[in-house]
């Protein structure tokens, strides 16, 4: 490590800042992208570079050319790349986690009470149900195919989202940082072929969300008004209310879980 000690001697406390200051834009722009489509575009970005810097090495002139030109005017291709990600990022500095609310519990006990007591209610009148709970994966190409609502969480305005008679009723609402983000979201459907075949597509979108994202996604089935816990692509059954409750608060706040109760397998359960 002795080579680094010239680099270092070098930096003063202004050189620190900055590089602070880039690594936490750096880090809030993965957050947004991971889970997106933006991030397998990042993905092939990289492999570009790796080209770039193989063609740089073994000295190919040819492919040289062809991508010094393409990273000439990287800048502005980024900004045309991931244009739908700029405009919700600005647009969303301050409403959703931030740099300043990026340590802070995302959902709080009220809102699980609140969640919990919505789910109890809608199972008991099997209304079909969608509820989709934002981690760390940004998912606002989600939020963006449907209509933004930026409400509180309360159990009622829950309820009466999806009541048949409500124009929101269809799709997915999406909660995010305390909120109730957006109603009537589109979700990907799961790819998982080995999925049981009586699953309807309500079923199908919740496993394809925990599939590419962290986010939690609970059902509630207009057929038999069962509720699941979907989380990294697995249905995890709350055979009541409390069972729901339970589950939530183990993920939030690391609360014991009931010895009945499967076990979450999920590798980064986030507090
Ligand atoms: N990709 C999707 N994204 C969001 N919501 C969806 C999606 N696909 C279906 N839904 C919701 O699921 C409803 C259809 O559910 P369907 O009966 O096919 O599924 P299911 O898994 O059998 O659920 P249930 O047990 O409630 O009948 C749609 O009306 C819509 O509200």
């Amino acid at each position: 490590m002795s080579f680094l000690s010239p680099f270092f001697n070098h930096l003063n406390i202004k050189d620190f800042i900055d590089i602070l200051i880039v690594a936490i834009l750096i880090y809030q722009l993965l957050l947004i992208v991971r889970g997106t489509k933006a991030a397998q575009m990042i993905v092939g970005l990289g492999f570009l570079f790796g080209l770039f810097w193989l063609g740089i090495t073994f000295k190919l002139y040819s492919l040289n050319w062809v991508l010094a030109h393409f990273f000439d005017s990287f800048f502005i291709i980024v900004v045309v790349l991931f244009q739908d990600q700029f405009r919700s990022a600005l647009a969303s500095v301050g409403t959703r986690r931030n740099i300043l609310t990026v340590f802070s519990k995302d959902v709080h006990d009220f809102e699980i009470d609140e969640i919990v007591e919505a789910c109890g209610a809608l199972s008991r009148e099997k209304i079909g149900a969608l509820i989709v709970i934002e981690r760390t994966h940004g998912l606002l190409n989600y939020i963006n195919t449907g209509t933004r609502l930026d409400s509180r969480i309360h159990s009622d305005i829950i309820y009466s989202i999806f009541e048949s008679s409500s124009s929101l009723h269809d799709g997915a609402i999406i909660l995010q940082n305390s909120k109730l983000t957006a109603a009537g979201c589109f979700l990907p459907l799961s790819k998982n072929f080995d999925i049981e075949r009586h699953l309807g597509t309500r079923h199908r979108a919740a496993l394809g969300l925990t599939e590419v994202t962290d986010a939690l996604v609970i059902t509630c089935s207009e057929e038999s008004g069962k509720i699941n816990l979907c989380v990294e692509g697995v249905f995890y059954l709350c055979k009541t209310e409390k069972e729901l409750g339970q589950y939530l608060r183990h993920i939030w706040s690391n609360e014991s879980l009931d010895s009945a109760l499967r076990p979450i397998k999920t590798k980064d359960i986030v507090r």
